[in-house]
Parts: structure tokens; C-alpha cells; sequence
């Protein structure tokens, strides 16, 4: 028997000034928990009945029939490596910190990509400030090839370049060291032939004019600094005053009497003429998200959402806000609410802000996100040490402890990933971190007292919200195994990964693009399953094809939502 809970509300029937007059449910959770012994009652019905049309609070019982067996279909689908990872270690092992690989030349190869979603890869970034169209196309075309014969569901983020300064492609050298007191010249020029030694070219035409002599350069936000001490026409002369290496493409800002000179920069489009083709090129690959580099204000997000949505009806592709500039801090709750995720973009960020704002800044993004319903990602420099090192330095595992203690959506690798000498083995440090710390966290019982003010527009919305609110904190207070979400467009299942509960949330959901889509948030183990109105026989059907595949067992404690029945069920897998 199951217990269930409903909120017999629909979007039509329901008094809006009944409910509001009580946010909670008319059923103390209490009292509930007290009739329900944990993990060992049976499926049973009880129905509470809410503010629904006959507003008296009548409980009202249901006839639905419960199916013994049911077919199991091939309509399913899962994750191979959450499966193998679920089948090994039960539910409350599975990592909810999701993690995002960087491929660049160290791992498009079809092998290492293969690795990398072993690993645990949730989502591929291609960073579209390096390589060609076509580069990226293969190694989408890779990434596909691999969810289709291995069972994987990695997505695919495509990032924008934006309009910021930096660096030529240093003539094809992988990289360049600059020594300390060495003149170097920056030029706007262009070369056909080698590039000059010591010469770097600029990607910016603006840049002689606008900096001046005594202006610092820093590049990728600090690891090389140079002084500017003499202009001739299109070239530059720099001092290099804290050595280091110069990658290709590497960003470059100037600072003047210790603050960004970021005037011409405001000017420049968020999103450049080459930005728009990239984005052309992602929408018609059909990339499961495209963040955007260097965004300013809201309009930009939801302009680019516009053009998606005229442009390709029917797609899915979620916009992330990447918060990596001083305007981006300015405007940060419209921009987050505009877009559909964020991203701590640490790497510029840091190169805008002093380094030693970053930390509270990365905390108050989180947060926010988390408080609006966005997924989050903490992105640049988590092992940084591990381009050239196979272990990371104590440090780097602190700040992953802390980025996964925040309860970020997700961990994303840059360079370690995308050209660094070991891949596999940084990701595998993310994710054994990331295992650790959660698990540690739980054991502990640190629910962090984290306000989440309701974020609802609708009354119907509200109504999801309090039932994803209070279906968290009865499966903490149940020990359940795991939470079961029927969502047909992802909703209800970030609802629920926004509270951060300490059982996994299995999402049912009918389409690929959602469930590549709810890869990056928290907690979420995604399905496809093709799924009814009749949650008796979603459920049969969800216990026969998981037991099946070994993924459930007869007994284990789970709790059910779904978007289509303002309904909580709490019952045992028969
Ligand atoms: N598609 C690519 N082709 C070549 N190199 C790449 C590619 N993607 C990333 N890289 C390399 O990996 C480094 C780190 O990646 P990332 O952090 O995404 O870029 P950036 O350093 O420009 O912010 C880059 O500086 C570049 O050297
Ligand atoms: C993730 C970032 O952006 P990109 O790697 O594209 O510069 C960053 O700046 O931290
Ligand atoms: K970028
Ligand atoms: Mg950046």
C-alpha cells in the first residue's frame, strides 16, 4: 500500500484566497510521518484533501486500481554509467555534484571522450574561443556517437567567446614564456608569416589608442603581468614584470592606477557577429546549452533566448549567464533570473575583481541561484596544478570541498581538461572530492538553514513549489532511498533538487532533450520514460523496469511527485 498525500487542487478549480490563506499543507507532516512506520507499511491510500472545490477539507478517497505487472518497454532510458554506478553502490552513493569536462586537443580523441563519460562526465564544453567550426562539430558528432552506442547522456555546452581582449594564436606554438624584464611587443598588426619573437598579436584594433603608458597587462587575469612603457603606432612595448606562460588566446585586460580599464570594453556587443554565428552553428548541432561569456545585463539573455525560440521552435537549448565581469555583479539577480543557469566564471572573474572578493562573490552566486531555482556551476581553477601534475595540492581539494559544501549544481574542468597532461585523472579527483564530502555531509546531517523564498508566478506553481518543499524535508526525516519525479518539462524535479535533499532524485521525464537538459543539476539522476496522467501505473511500470534492471529492490522507502498530480506518495517497492 502507498500513502499518499494530495493536494486535490487543479489550476481551474481552486479558490486562490482559500490556499493562500495557508501556505502549508492541510495535512501536518507530523502527523503523517507518525501514522507511516518508517519502511514498513504497506500500500495503502490516504487522501488529503486541501482547498479543493468543495473547500470544506473533505477527505475524499481515490478508486484507482493498482496494476500487479506491467510490461516492461523499451521506451527507457538511463545513463549507463549512473546505472553501473547505482547497481554497485545503492542509492546513496550516487554523486550529486555534477561535473562538466572542457575538450579541447588533450580529449577529443573518441577514446578519451569515452574515458571522460566513464568518469562521469555529465556535460562536454566546447569553449568557441579556440578551434574551428569544424573541430567542434566532430567532437559533438563524438559525443553523440557515444550516448547512442554506449548508453551515455553526456550534453554538450557550447561557450561563447564574447567580445573581450586577448591574445593572438602565438603563430601555432603551444605556448610562450615570458621572463621577467623581458620587453615584449603587443601589436595590432596582423602577420602572414612567423610571428616576430617576443611579439604578441591583439585581437582588439582599439588596443594601441586606448592603453597608456604605465597601464599593467594582465594576462588570464594575472598569471603574466607586463608594464606598458612606450606606444609606436600599432605596437606596444610591454615590460614583463611577473613571468609566466603565455597560452594561446589567452585573455588580457589593463589595468591604470589599480583598476580594470573596462570603458571601451562596455562597449563592445556581449555577444560579437562571430558570437552569432557560433550561435547559429550550436542551434543547428542542437547543443543542450550555450553559455554566454561576458554578459552584462539581462537583455542580452533574453534577447539570445528570444532568437532561439524563433529560430528553433522546438528545441530545448537552456541559456547559462556566465558571471565573470564587474557589470555581471552589478545587475546579478536580473541576469540569473533572465537566464535558465549561471556560471562563476572565476577565471575572468578574477581578472575584474580583487582575487580575494572571489570566494564571497562564488557564495553569494550559489546562493542566489540556488534561492531563484537555477543550476550553478563553479568553473575555473578547481586543479589547476593538474595540467602538469597527476595529484592535485591540498588547496585545490579545499576549495572543491567548498564549492560542493556551497551544494553548487555542478564542477566544471577547463584546461585540466581540455589540454592538460592528465584529464581522466583530474576528473576523477572531482569526482571522488565531490562522493567524499557529500557523503560526509550527509552523515553528518548538515542541512544547511538555507531560506528558499517562493519563486512562483502561478498559483498552481506555488502549489508544486510547497509539495517539492515538503516532499524534501519528509524524505529526510523518513530516511528514504530515493525520491521518484514524473516531469514533463524538468520543472518539478529542480524544484526538488533546489532543496537539496539526502536521498538521489530520480527524474522520469518523456523526452531525450529534458533529461540531457536536467544532467547538470543537482542531486537529479535523469530518465526517459514515456509516461501517462495515471500515476498507479507510471509507478508499476517505473518498479517493474528498475527491479528489472536491478536498480530497486522490494522494500526500499521512496517518495513520489509528479507535475501532473498535485499529489506526495510515499510507499515501499513491492
Ligand atoms: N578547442 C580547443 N582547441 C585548442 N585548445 C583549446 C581548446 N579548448 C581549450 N583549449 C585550451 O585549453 C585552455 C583552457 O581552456 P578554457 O579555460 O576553456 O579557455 P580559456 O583559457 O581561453 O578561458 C585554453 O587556454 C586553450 O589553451
Ligand atoms: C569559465 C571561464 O570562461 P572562459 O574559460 O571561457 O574564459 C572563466 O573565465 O572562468
Ligand atoms: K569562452
Ligand atoms: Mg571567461
Amino acid at each position: 500500500m502507498s500513502h499518499v498525500l494530495n493536494f486535490l487542487v487543479s489550476s481551474s478549480s481552486c479558490s486562490p484566497t482559500t490556499f493562500a490563506t495557508s501556505k502549508r499543507p492541510a495535512f501536518p507532516l507530523s502527523t503523517i510521518r507518525s501514522r507511516l512506520p518508517v519502511k514498513t507499511f504497506l500500500r495503502t491510500k490516504i487522501i488529503a484533501a486541501s482547498a479543493s472545490e468543495n473547500g470544506s477539507g473533505v477527505v475524499r478517497s481515490s478508486a484507482t486500481q493498482v496494476h500487479d505487472t506491467y510490461n516492461a518497454v523499451a521506451d527507457f532510458e538511463v545513463d549507463a554509467v549512473t546505472e553501473a554506478e547505482l547497481k554497485e553502490n545503492g542509492f546513496r552513493s550516487t554523486r550529486r555534484t555534477k561535473l562538466i569536462c572542457t575538450i579541447g586537443p588533450a580529449t577529443c580523441g573518441i577514446e578519451q571522450l569515452e574515458a571522460l563519460a566513464v568518469g562521469g562526465m555529465n556535460v562536454a564544453r566546447i569553449n568557441m574561443c579556440h578551434g574551428t567550426r569544424e573541430w567542434h562539430r566532430m567532437v559533438i558528432e563524438r559525443v553523440r556517437r557515444l550516448n547512442e552506442d554506449k548508453g551515455f547522456a553526456v550534453a554538450i555546452m557550447m561557450d561563447t567567446e564574447g567580445s573581450e581582449i586577448h591574445m593572438g594564436d602565438l603563430g601555432g606554438a603551444s605556448s610562450a614564456k615570458a621572463e621577467d624584464g623581458e620587453i615584449w611587443t603587443f601589436t595590432v598588426r596582423a602577420f602572414d608569416s612567423p610571428i616576430p619573437g617576443h611579439t604578441i598579436n591583439v585581437n582588439y584594433d582599439g588596443f594601441a589608442e586606448d592603453v597608456k603608458v604605465g597601464d599593467e597587462l594582465l594576462i588570464d587575469g594575472g598569471m603574466v603581468r607586463f608594464e606598458v612603457i612606450q606606444k609606436i603606432g600599432p605596437d606596444v612595448k610591454c615590460l614583463c614584470t611577473d613571468p609566466g606562460l603565455l597560452l594561446p588566446r589567452a585573455n588580457l585586460t589593463f589595468w591604470r592606477d589599480g583598476k580594470l580599464v573596462s570603458e571601451r570594453n562596455a562597449m563592445l556587443p556581449t555577444i560579437s557577429s562571430k558570437d552569432w554565428l557560433d550561435i547559429d552553428f550550436g542551434i543547428a548541432e542542437g547543443v543542450d546549452f550555450i553559455a554566454v561569456s561576458f554578459v552584462k545585463s539581462a537583455e542580452v539573455i533574453k534577447h539570445l533566448k528570444s532568437y532561439i525560440k524563433a529560430h528553433s521552435p522546438n528545441s530545448d537549448i537552456a541559456v547559462i549567464a556566465k558571471i565573470e565581469s564587474i557589470d555581471s555583479l552589478k545587475n546579478l539577480e536580473e541576469i540569473i533570473q533572465a537566464s535558465d543557469g549561471a556560471m562563476v566564471a572565476r577565471g575572468d572573474l578574477g581578472a575584474q575583481i580583487p582575487l580575494e572578493q572571489v570566494p564571497s562573490e562564488q557564495q553569494r552566486i550559489v546562493q542566489l541561484c540556488r534561492q531563484l531555482n537555477k543550476p550553478v556551476i563553479v568553473a575555473s581553477q578547481l586543479l589547476e596544478s593538474m595540467i602538469e601534475y597527476p595529484i592535485p595540492t591540498r588547496a585545490e581539494v579545499a576549495d572543491i570541498s567548498e564549492a560542493v559544501r556551497q551544494r553548487g549544481d555542478a564542477l566544471m574542468l577547463s584546461g585540466e581538461s581540455a589540454m592538460g597532461q592528465y584529464p581522466e585523472k583530474a576528473l576523477s579527483v572531482l569526482k571522488s572530492a565531490s562522493l567524499r564530502i557529500e557523503r560526509s555531509w550527509r552523515e553528518q546531517k548538515h542541512h544547511e538553514v538555507i531560506e528558499l523564498p517562493s519563486i512562483a508566478s502561478s498559483f498552481t506553481g506555488s502549489i508544486s513549489e510547497e509539495i517539492c518543499n515538503s516532499t524534501a524535508q519528509m524524505a529526510n526525516n523518513l530516511e528514504v532511498d530515493a525520491l521518484f519525479v514524473y516531469t514533463k518539462n524538468g520543472h518539478m524535479a529542480s524544484l526538488l533538487s533546489r532543496c537539496r535533499p539526502d536521498c538521489p532524485i530520480f527524474a522520469f521525464t518523456t523526452t531525450t532533450s529534458v533529461r540531457r537538459r536536467l544532467n547538470l543539476q543537482w542531486g537529479l539522476t535523469p530518465f526517459r520514460l514515456s509516461f501517462s496522467n495515471d500515476m498507479e501505473s507510471n509507478l508499476n511500470k517505473t518498479f517493474s523496469l528498475l527491479k528489472a534492471r536491478g536498480m530497486v529492490r522490494s522494500g526500499d522507502l521512496i517518495i513520489a511527485v509528479s507535475d501532473m498530480l498535485q499529489s506526495i506518495q510515499v510507499m515501499n517497492v513491492p
